[in-house]
């Protein structure tokens, strides 16, 4: 019996109930198990402000206590610096990178005016904010659907959410407008992650079997840029990766938000699809062009 991990919320059991079903259709018994997280518990802060690694803290605790033997995660969710006792095994194929920007049907978006923008990512605020400065940010906190609510609400003009939560939990906007926003993804956004023990050779061949080697790819050039910049999830930095199978080059776009404008800085190298030190390679080189623009 493998011992699945998760936050209980419907976007957390869904990820956990996909990664569930890809076990069972390896021949393996799966159970889940729902922990509660500090990010589930304080809803009236930004993030930013709460920590690092709120969303995998008590999940992180019972790998570590062998209550369970996986836990399933947004990757975008974790920190880049961790915990040594555990890895990523898997990541499943990335769905939409995309943020979407979402609004009243019977309105127009006027992103020109002093209209107000409910989300608390400091990536979402900064970037929206350099591209149009006029506009006023709320914070909104707690699950997708409460988020929605609070918009058909008219607490806000407008609201900011990851199109891939949109899309798992089967979310109909026919009752709103909505379009992608042209800003630099969170790194590994989209991506569902399976956490175990660094330790667990036996979960670890397991989890092999279920990864996404492009995904992983990108994956790991995202977050190594983010790690050589500094700072997680309380600064401002987006990236973006993505590896053609066909021409074997994975190419990186790292954006942050720097005195009061946005600086981006891109690469690409030849390598295979499971050449990870290549991945780390461009991630650092990225990483480091945008710190470096700070001094
Ligand atoms: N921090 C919250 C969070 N973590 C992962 C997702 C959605 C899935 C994803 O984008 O990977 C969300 C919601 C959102 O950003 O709208």
């Amino acid at each position: 019996m493998l011992r699945i991990g998760t936050r209980g919320s419907k976007l957390a059991l869904y990820q956990a109930n996909k990664v569930a079903e890809l076990l069972k259709n390896l021949g393996y018994e799966v159970e889940i198990i729902i922990k509660k997280t500090t990010g589930d518990k304080i809803l009236n802060k930004k993030l930013s402000e709460i920590g690092i690694g709120v969303f995998t803290k008590e999940l992180d605790l019972a790998l570590m206590n062998n209550e369970i033997d996986i836990a399933v995660h947004s990757f975008k969710d974790v920190p880049t610096i961790w915990n040594e006792n555990l890895m990523i095994g898997a990541v499943l194929e990335r769905d939409s990178y995309y943020d979407l920007i979402i609004w009243d049907k019977n309105k127009d978006l006027e992103l020109d005016k002093e209209i107000t923008v409910g989300t608390s990512s400091i990536r979402r605020r900064s970037f929206l904010k350099a591209m149009y400065p006029n506009v006023k940010f709320k914070l909104l906190r707690g699950n997708v659907d409460t988020r929605l609510k609070k918009l058909k609400e008219g607490q806000y003009d407008a609201i900011v959410l990851s199109e891939a939560g949109i899309i798992r939990l089967n979310i109909d906007l026919s009752d709103f407008n909505y379009r992608r926003l042209d800003i630099t993804p969170s790194p590994a956004q989209g991506v569902i992650a399976v956490a175990c023990r660094r330790d667990d050779n036996k979960i670890k061949k397991i989890l092999e079997r279920i990864n996404h080697k492009k995904t992983f790819l990108e994956c790991l050039c995202e977050r190594t840029a983010l790690n050589e910049f500094g700072g997680g999830c309380s600064v401002p930095f987006g990236a973006l990766s993505i590896y053609d199978e066909d021409k074997k080059i994975l190419t990186l776009k790292a954006t942050v938000f720097l005195n009061g404008k946005l600086k981006h800085a891109s690469g690409k190298i030849n390598c295979e699809i499971d050449d990870l030190d290549s991945a780390i390679t461009l991630g650092k080189t990225i990483g480091k062009r945008l710190k470096d623009l700070e001094n």
